[in-house]
């Protein structure tokens, strides 16, 4: 029988009730599909810090790198915004490192558009409807996240981030943007801030040099403010935006919202580890640990059930159960079933365990 290892992540606030949800699912859809699904969770996060005194203890990391993948909640809040030193900070201490070790440098983050959403989308219905289908690709392991130097004075006077990126580094996310752009409409839009940045001005020089290799996908280049307003203004014109860590994270987040909210907005990240199924990678919801909707049931779990439909595919290669899952999500959605946040105003809303259920009940496999 075919058989995978799962590391669990459900971290802070919202995290552990949509991988709770997430996790029932996949057991469900592993006895269905006839494969073995091995799933142990791991503390990450101000949980793991409070336990630990780290927000990334070792067995944690450990328990990633022996799995074939990893479905992570989300870290933080404001428990641990003040943890001292910063760098213990469950983002900083945890997440972004998790990332690096890895070798997680490619970010997918695709804003799909379900027509039964059009009215949840924050802009006009005529703007989205008819196919609103962007994929971010997001460089995830260098930039201002990672560059050193990065710290305040020892007065409190003065902070520093610096942003340091690699041919190396830049070559090789621009290449993840021209093949998945092959896969799809052969649009890519790379996006910097080559006006400004000279990180950005080598990201150019380094996508115009890589071109002639991909005659067949038409490149673009769009500085990143004007990107954040053509999104609102007309996100259709885009197929595949390519960007470093920073404005991949921030324009993501814009994305998402025109899919009806940030509960609807998975990801992949992905390195070059294979795995028997395809690619070791970290799936998570695009969104954080919203601390004030924590352990009220209300989330939309959505978000963190289709990274676990990427999950299957890209890692496990478990193509049926990933196209199930997604058409049951599909379907939850078609028949009407809302949490809060998707919810047009009068439309009766369900819970985040109900949600689950609603997608399990709709999963035909
Ligand atoms: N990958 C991660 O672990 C991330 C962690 N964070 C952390 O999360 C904490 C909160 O950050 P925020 O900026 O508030 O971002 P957030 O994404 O947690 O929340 C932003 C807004 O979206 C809502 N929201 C988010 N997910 C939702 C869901 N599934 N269903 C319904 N509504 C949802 C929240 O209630 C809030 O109004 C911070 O500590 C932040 O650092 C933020 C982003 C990513
Ligand atoms: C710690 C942050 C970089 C997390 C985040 O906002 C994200 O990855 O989207
Ligand atoms: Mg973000």
């Amino acid at each position: 029988m075919r058989s995978y290892k799962v590391a669990l992540l459900p971290g802070d606030g919202i995290g552990p009730e949509v991988v709770g949800v997430a996790a029932e699912i996949l057991a469900y859809l592993a006895e269905r599909a006839g494969f073995a699904l091995e799933m142990k969770e791991a503390p990450i996060g101000g949980a793991a810090y409070d336990k630990y005194g780290h927000p990334l203890p070792e067995h944690t990391l450990a328990l990633c790198k022996e799995s074939d993948a990893v479905l992570l909640g989300a870290v933080g809040g404001p428990k641990w915004d003040t943890v001292q030193p910063p760098s213990l900070r469950p983002e900083v201490g945890a997440l972004l490192p998790l990332r690096k070790e890895l070798g997680l440098y490619a970010n997918l983050r695709p804003a799909r558009l379900s027509s039964a959403l059009a009215s949840a989308s924050s802009l006009k219905a005529e703007l989205v409807q008819d196919g609103l289908d962007i994929l971010v690709v997001r460089e995830l392991t260098g930039g201002i996240y990672f560059g050193q130097p990065k710290g305040r004075d020892a007065d409190g006077s003065r902070a520093v981030d610096t942003c340091v990126y690699t041919r190396f580094e830049i070559e090789r996310i621009l290449r993840v943007g021209f093949e998945t752009a092959r896969g799809r409409k052969r649009k890519l839009c790379s996006v910097d801030k080559a006006n400004v940045l000279e990180t950005s001005r080598l990201w150019r020089e380094v996508a115009d040099q890589m071109a002639p290799q991909y005659p067949d996908v038409e490149l673009t280049h769009m500085l990143v403010d004007n990107c954040a307003m053509q999104l609102v203004r007309d996100p259709r014109q885009f197929d595949v935006i390519v960007t470093e860590n920073m404005f991949g994270d921030i324009l993501s987040d814009e994305a998402a919202m025109l899919t009806g909210s940030l509960g609807m907005l998975p990801s992949a990240s992905l390195g070059d580890r294979h795995t028997q199924g395809g690619t070791f990678g970290l799936y998570e919801p695009v969104h954080g640990s919203a601390p004030t909707i924590a352990g009220k049931n209300i989330a939309n779990p959505l978000a963190t059930l289709l990274s676990a439909a990427m999950l299957l595919r890209y890692s496990l290669g478990e193509n049926e159960a990933a196209e199930a899952l997604e058409r049951a999500v599909e379907k939850a959605l078609q028949d009407g079933l809302r949490t809060a946040d998707i919810a047009a105003a009068h439309q009766p809303t369900i819970g985040t365990k109900e949600m689950g259920q609603a997608v399990r009940e709709r999963i035909e496999i």
